[in-house]
């Protein structure tokens, strides 16, 4: 059996970082992947790269004036291609991002726990024996398909993973789950060309959200032509002809929709089958995620657990910041994941972005509060794009001056978020954003007439 300082379980952005600072420090590191498909995870492989490489791409069908549905399936399909010459690129950068470094050893096969010191390997071709006082579980989600009548066996249904290798644009997408990844694929295939409609079982989208902030987004994706109906329950999926019929339940009625393709995108479950947890007797919660407490360390000392897996936010961002916790953790820090602020962005047509507290929850947790509401329309950086879509809000507490919360639903939201999350961890109050020197014309000038509209 060889001996190692830390094993490592899964190659997502969170494991690439411990095994990479574990290493500088001198330890000896054995890195388990899985999948020789997967160095780098799910976010560069199947998740946050390839789908904004599609929302960029699909911009571009606008910009380059197709109007024909031929023209556009030509073009989806050709950036399908490059997708997967993208990802090609990168799982061989990845690869050889640790290569030469004495100190970490890549395995590339399954892990399981022997007992709470030991890892079995099983490769293609060889099964290895590694052990370390210090193990990590850094090993994600996958999709959650729910038990719905035919789905499973339905030719044309897919996950984000399956669809985002699909050649042929659907002229018609049903989307089961409206949730970031539904929506999401919901706006950049309407935007290549498909009509797309969005079956939510929750009685509203956006329901993180406050009423108004939510009405503009439903509203703008509608006027896009996004079907999107909520408080549904999905009876069946079946194939028919080429495509499929789903049936659902929507106020009483019977509904049905035919379409060329699913999508199901109804959440992501932790990957802890394969682990063989039980031998190590690390717990898991009620939602199946390894238990962990604030500083990522499980229920067996020596073992720590990080991103989805952990039950942590699912964010690639995230799984990095857990690996910090650990990392601190393990050179004797405090540092705890209590209190974390946790921006996000919905990458819609523009990007829904957000960061703490909506209004409602702000006085639901008791805050006397100030909000400001304002349009994106008469931005000057709107006029520069020639895009007028959305709005910005924001919550303060009318006590302090700090803020609470903000939501940006406009064009560069996912840059401008970053912003405000910034001010919020450095206890910023919102006049430091209303009267800072910004550059023009950009749109996080919009910061400075939010913050002004604050009453
Ligand atoms: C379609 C889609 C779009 C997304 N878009 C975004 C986005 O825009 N922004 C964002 O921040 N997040 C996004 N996410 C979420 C983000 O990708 C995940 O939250 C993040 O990748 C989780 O990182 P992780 O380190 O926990 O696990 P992962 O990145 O999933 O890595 C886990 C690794 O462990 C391996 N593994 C599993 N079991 C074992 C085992 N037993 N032995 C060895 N290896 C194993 C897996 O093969 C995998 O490579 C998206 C997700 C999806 C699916
Ligand atoms: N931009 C980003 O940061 C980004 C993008 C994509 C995904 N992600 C991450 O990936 C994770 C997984 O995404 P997701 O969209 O699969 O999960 P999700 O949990 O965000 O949404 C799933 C949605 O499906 C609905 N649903 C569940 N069962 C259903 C059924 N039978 N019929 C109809 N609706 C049903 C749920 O109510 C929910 O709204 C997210 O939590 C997110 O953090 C992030």
């Amino acid at each position: 059996m060889e001996r190692f300082d830390v094993i490592v379980i899964g190659f997502g952005n969170g494991g690439k970082f411990l095994a990479g600072s574990l290493a500088a420090q001198g330890q000896r590191v054995a890195f388990v992947e899985k999948s020789d498909m997967m160095y780098g995870g799910t976010c560069p492989n199947v998740g946050c790269v390839p789908t904004k490489f599609l929302v960029n791409r699909a911009e571009m069908v606008r910009i380059k004036g197709f109007t024909s549905f031929e023209e556009k399936a030509a073009f989806y399909g050709q950036s399908i291609r490059d997708k997967k010459e993208l990802r090609k690129r990168i799982l061989s950068k990845l690869f050889n991002i640790f290569g030469g470094n004495p100190n970490i050893t890549l395995y590339t096969g399954t892990a399981k726990f022997v007992s709470p010191k030991e890892i079995e390997v099983s490769g293609k071709d060889f099964t290895a024996a590694i052990t370390a006082d210090k193990i990590i579980i850094d090993t994600g989600s996958a999709p959650f398909v729910p038990s719905i009548e035919g789905l499973k066996e339905c030719r044309c249904a897919y996950v984000s993973e399956g669809m985002l290798d699909l050649e042929r644009l659907p002229k018609r997408l049903v989307v089961i789950g409206g949730g970031n990844i539904g929506l999401e694929f919901a706006s950049f295939y309407r935007q290549f060309g498909s009509e797309v409609t969005v079956l939510q079982d929750l009685p509203a989208f956006f329901p993180n959200e406050d009423d108004d902030v939510a009405a503009v987004v439903k509203e703008t994706m509608e006027a896009q032509g996004i079907e999107l109906i909520a408080g549904v329950n999905v009876l069946s999926v079946k194939d028919e002809g080429e495509g499929a019929a789903v049936k659902y339940i929507v106020g009483g009625d019977e509904k049905e929709v035919k379409c060329d393709a699913v999508l199901v995108s109804t959440g992501r479950v932790p990957n802890t089958r394969e682990l063989n947890l039980g031998a190590a007797g690390v717990e898991t919660t009620s939602r199946g995620t390894i238990a962990v407490d604030e500083r990522m360390r499980t229920t067996v000392s020596g073992i720590w657990a990080i991103g989805d897996v952990a039950g942590s936010p699912q964010f690639t961002y995230i799984s990095l910041d857990d690996a910090r916790i650990v990392m601190n953790d393990l050179n004797g820090g405090g540092r705890t994941s209590a209190g974390r602020n946790v921006p996000y962005s919905v990458f819609l047509t523009p990007p829904l972005s957000r960061v703490g507290l909506t209004e409602k929850a702000a006085l639901a947790e008791g805050y006397k509060i100030k909000t400001a509401v304002i349009p994106v329309t008469g931005l000057p950086r709107s006029h520069v794009l020639g895009k007028y879509t959305g709005m910005l809000k924001a919550v303060v507490d009318a006590d302090s001056g700090l803020i609470l919360g903000a939501a940006l639903y406009c064009e560069e939201s996912h840059e401008m978020i970053n912003i405000v999350a910034l001010a919020m961890n450095a206890k910023l109050p919102y006049t430091v954003l209303r009267d800072m020197i910004i550059t023009h014309p950009v749109m996080s000038e919009a910061l400075n007439d939010l913050f002004a509209a604050v009453k």
